[in-house]
């Protein structure tokens, strides 16, 4: 078949399948706004069927691939796309949903006579793919068609024509799905067993946070019977990251998954009964200078998040439990006497599993409904002999202890109780912040351990669990979390190179993989980046040298670009050369997004005044800031973490701004960049860099 009259013939499906999309949508009803329950459900259902339809409508598929099941199968076509249809009153299938078990052919094969498989529920089905086809849909036109195998033809295969045309395509200021080229070392993390804490060491630009969202997506389609978007929750490091990767989910047809940060989840489960320090000044104190390894080392974030300290808390916890169960007898008047044995026995069989605090108050009412009924039982009418028996309980349940999380929290750093294990610097800043009502970050593991015990999770428990920039999390972090499943299932993603808040974070995948069960864990790597062109990538990867422990360098996708550019400027001239080199960018018309990445946050702030002093359009990235703009942004290097610029200009790539100890930092800051790379530089280039 010629490309022209393979072009017409899927023209002419499309034409039909879209009609067919639009009767089925003009059919729906309007919503229904009774009180009936079954309606109620019923126009749930129906929503979320017009919902896949609207979907649909805008581009109804982006393959087609077609399988000939083993051994006597007849060759179907099969289209993909992001959502399943079925024909208007039938069940042929129009489209299959890119999650079917038989569409991940369309993602794992990888060319060749031999036959395909995919497991589907009755097993693993295997099959010849005679043809692979992708499109792209744009207003009802295929504006694209490539055959990327043909069974029978030996021409050349054009595999990533797609996938390069798709990379090449500017970025504007939210992430976006990857459906229709979503590769195969992807396809299998995202089919993932759901049943495990999968851990995915992943370069920069390899498709990580995209990768975990469309995990989402899968379980919720594959295991619709046992998970729910709002038991599934997505952990990201900060706000404006949340509002980047805002757009992804709803793309694929996924609503209501709770997406936050550690730090607002921890004081929403505290009740609101601390407030979070500034988090800007933690990071002003670690990257508005240079801190030595011992600095970081030593820093209380990494005491606190570590399992030492957990085991301290542990050891508060059962101090507190011990204390909960009077030691001696209750006697409210003579002749009356509740043994502490018997108190004992009531806590230890009748409450199980309950939380610390629930144990402890109902054992308080079990010895206040013990009191009454014995006193009625002797017929104590005396209203003396009863004043003075109330005053005996009150005094007696008084000295059975009550804490609230941050209560015995901070019992381990001051006063009598103060744990000595604790260094004397971290329990007495630690003891100042609290007494001002306040949490330091680093304070948000152990406080919300403390609250799980004491009090429990206020709501049910996760069935999955996304934590990304997780080589930023502690081990105590990540503890904490896995206590708010019944059974694992997490999708935990990071980059050790990326890891620039070794303050706080992990140097290795095993110190936080050994939480789990061995047979509850799954590791996966991915090194190929397909963010950032071969140049940058390879720019990159030089900077890698500079870090200690294993590094892996980046496998870039075969897409060419400009080359990096590295320029000495004088002091004098640097802002103008920073403004110029942005002109420059903005010239050239093809870059949407472009950003001028600084070290600190002071530099950036002086790097914008003059660009907007100059005329020029742009904002200034903050830590607090809840959404990002795009289009021109300066942005400190610690905050660009997680985005992706067209264009990027490291505005002082010099020795002064990047120490030895920085590569992590300018790693990030570098691996941004899409399209185009540049770096200033005042006084001496880097050693990071090199030649
Ligand atoms: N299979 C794919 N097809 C098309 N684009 C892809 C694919 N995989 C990743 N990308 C694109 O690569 C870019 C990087 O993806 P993403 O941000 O998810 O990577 P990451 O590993 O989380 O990056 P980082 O760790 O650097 O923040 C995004 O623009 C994403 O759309």
């Amino acid at each position: 078949m010629t490309v022209q009259s393979a072009y017409q013939e899927e023209q002419q499906r499309l034409t039909e399948s879209l009609q067919d999309i639009h009767a089925q949508l003009q059919a729906i009803g309007p919503r229904y706004k009774g009180d009936d329950f079954t309606e109620q459900m019923l126009d749930l259902q129906q929503e979320e069927r017009r919902l896949r339809l609207e979907i649909s409508k805008k581009e109804p598929y982006f393959g087609r691939i077609d399988f000939q099941e083993l051994p006597a199968g007849e060759q179907k076509p099969l289209y993909i796309g992001k959502a399943g249809v079925a024909k208007q009153g039938g069940n042929e299938l129009l489209v299959i949903d890119w999650r079917a078990p038989v569409a991940s052919i369309f993602y794992s094969f990888t060319c060749g006579e031999a036959p395909a498989a995919y497991d589907s529920p009755d097993g693993e089905i295997t099959g010849y793919v005679h043809l692979k086809r992708n499109f792209m849909i744009r207003q009802g036109e295929i504006v694209r068609l490539v055959d990327s195998y043909v069974r029978g033809q030996e021409e050349g295969s054009v595999t990533d024509e797609f996938l390069l045309y798709r990379l090449g395509e500017n970025k504007d200021n939210k992430l976006r799905d990857i459906v229709s080229t979503i590769q195969g070392e992807q396809d299998r993390i995202i089919r993932a067993d759901r049943g495990k804490a999968l851990f995915i060491q992943g370069v920069a630009g390899s498709g990580k946070t995209t990768v975990a969202l469309h995990r989402i997506a899968f379980l919720l389609y594959q295991y619709a019977d046992r998970m729910r978007a709002e038991r599934m929750i997505i952990f990201a490091p900060n706000r404006m990251f949340l509002d980047y990767i805002s757009g992804v989910l709803p793309e694929l047809g996924v609503g209501d998954i709770q997406q936050t940060t550690f730090n607002d989840w921890s004081i929403e489960l505290l009740d609101n009964t601390v407030k979070l320090s500034d988090p800007s000044l933690s990071m002003a104190y670690w990257f508005e200078e240079h801190r030595t390894a011992e600095e970081i080392e030593h820093a209380s974030g990494r005491f606190k998040g570590s399992l030492a300290f957990k085991a301290v808390i542990d050891e508060r916890i059962a101090d507190f439990e011990k204390r909960i169960v009077p030691a001696a007898s209750f006697v409210p008047i003579d002749g009356l006497e509740l043994p502490a044995e018997q108190m004992r026995e009531w806590y230890e069989t009748d409450y199980g599993e309950e939380t610390l605090m629930k144990k402890r108050d109902r054992l308080v009412s079990r010895i206040r409904r013990w009191f009454e009924s014995e006193l009625k039982l002797k017929g104590v009418a005396d209203k003396k002999i009863r004043a003075k028996a109330l005053a005996k309980f009150n005094s007696f349940t008084k000295k059975i202890p009550a804490y609230s999380s941050t209560e015995l929290y901070g019992s381990l750093f001051h006063g009598k109780l103060a744990a000595a294990s604790v260094p004397k610097r971290i329990a007495a800043d630690t003891a100042e912040r609290l007494k001002r009502g306040e949490a330091a970050a680093e304070d948000l593991a152990p406080l919300a351990y403390l609250q799980l015990e004491l009090f429990g999770l206020p709501k049910q428990a996760f069935d999955h669990i996304v934590i990304d920039e997780a080589q930023d999390y502690s081990p105590f972090q990540l503890e904490v979390l896995r206590r708010c499943q019944r059974t694992a299932s997490m999708t935990v993603l990071g980059d050790l190179q990326q890891g620039i808040h070794a303050y706080a974070g992990v140097q290795k995948w095993s110190e936080l993989i050994e939480l789990f069960e061995e047979e509850q864990i799954g590791f996966y790597e991915l090194n190929r980046s397909y963010r950032s062109t071969m140049e940058i990538i390879e720019f990159a990867n030089k900077i890698l040298g500079g870090m200690t422990g294993a590094v892996k360098p980046a496998v870039p996708v075969f897409r060419s670009g400009d080359a990096v550019v590295t320029k000495k400027v004088s002091n004098g001239i640097w802002l103008a050369s920073i403004e110029a080199s942005v002109r420059e960018m903005q010239a050239k018309g093809e870059y949407e997004t472009i950003s001028v990445i600084g070290r600190t946050a002071l530099e950036c702030e002086r790097i914008y005044e003059n660009l907007i002093d100059r005329g020029l359009e742009a904002s200034l990235v903050q830590s607090k800031q809840p959404a990002y703009g795009g289009g021109l942004s300066v942005v400190p290097v610690y905050l660009s973490k997680g985005l992706e610029f067209d264009a990027v200009l490291i505005a002082d790539a010099g020795d002064e701004a990047y120490a030895p100890l920085d590569a992590r930092l300018l790693y990030v800051g570098c691996t941004r960049a899409l399209h185009k790379l540049m770096l200033l530089y005042r006084g001496n280039l880097t050693s990071l860099i090199g030649e």
